[in-house]
């Protein structure tokens, strides 16, 4: 498991929210006009043969399969056209959710640190070099849970494209060798429990180019 392009900086954790048309509708929420953006710390990190550990309190513990984007050279103010020469990689990856936290935060006005950013909030994959993936467009991204399909949908289903998210991002954070974006989850995020696993997994052109596989403590 090569995760040194992720930890070797280790520099942020940075996600995008409600960036798939189809959870927006699920989830009850308005298109957003721009990236919905918070972070994970990089605490948050695991990698295959980990864990993943619902946080004490946390009655609601969702799944959230998505399409992380590993930056490999840094950037300010860039250009949509610019954009995907920062990218040196991509990982499947998952932004666990304790979404009773998240919930109670939304309604509240508060941040979602805690509904985010726990131990263990951050599962990613090998990292798959730029080159296999030829056309961000339409990326299969799925997700099961003891075999059954939770989650399974296209990058064609995103509000904003990578290259948006990048040069959006950009202009808030100097981006550096090493940053994870995590790009939205598409729809059928929900609950996992204790004592179940995890599968996802990323596929282009009918080739898997990346699976996960995580149990849930
Ligand atoms: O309730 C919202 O607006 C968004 C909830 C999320 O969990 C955002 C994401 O992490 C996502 O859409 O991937
Ligand atoms: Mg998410």
């Amino acid at each position: 498991m090569d995760i040194s392009k992720f930890r070797q900086f280790g520099k942020k954790i940075i996600c995008i929210g409600r960036n798939y048309k189809a959870l927006a509708a699920e989830q009850g929420n308005p298109i957003p006009k721009s990236p919905i953006v918070f972070f994970k710390p990089t605490t948050s990190y695991i990698t295959p043969g980990d864990d993943i550990k619902i946080p004490p309190g946390c009655k609601e513990f969702f799944h959230e399969v998505e399409l992380g984007v590993v930056i490999g050279s840094g950037g300010k103010n860039v250009s949509e056209d610019e954009a995907m020469d920062l990218v040196a990689g991509y990982s499947c990856c998952l932004d666990m959710t304790c979404w009773d936290f998240q919930c109670a935060a939304k309604a509240d006005g508060q941040p979602w640190a805690l509904a985010k950013g726990f131990d263990t909030a951050c599962p990613v994959g090998d990292f798959i070099s730029k080159d296999k993936v030829k056309d961000l467009s339409d990326v299969r991204i799925w997700l099961k849970i003891d075999g059954t399909t939770k989650q399974d949908s296209s990058t064609s289903d995103m509000i904003f494209t990578v290259p948006k998210i990048i040069s959006y991002l950009s202009q808030y954070f100097t981006l550096e060798p090493g940053d994870l974006i995590l790009t939205g989850s598409p729809a059928g995020a929900g609950p996992v429990a204790s004592g179940e696993t995890i599968e996802a997994g990323l596929e282009v052109n009918g080739e898997t180019v990346s699976t996960i596989k995580y149990p849930v403590k």
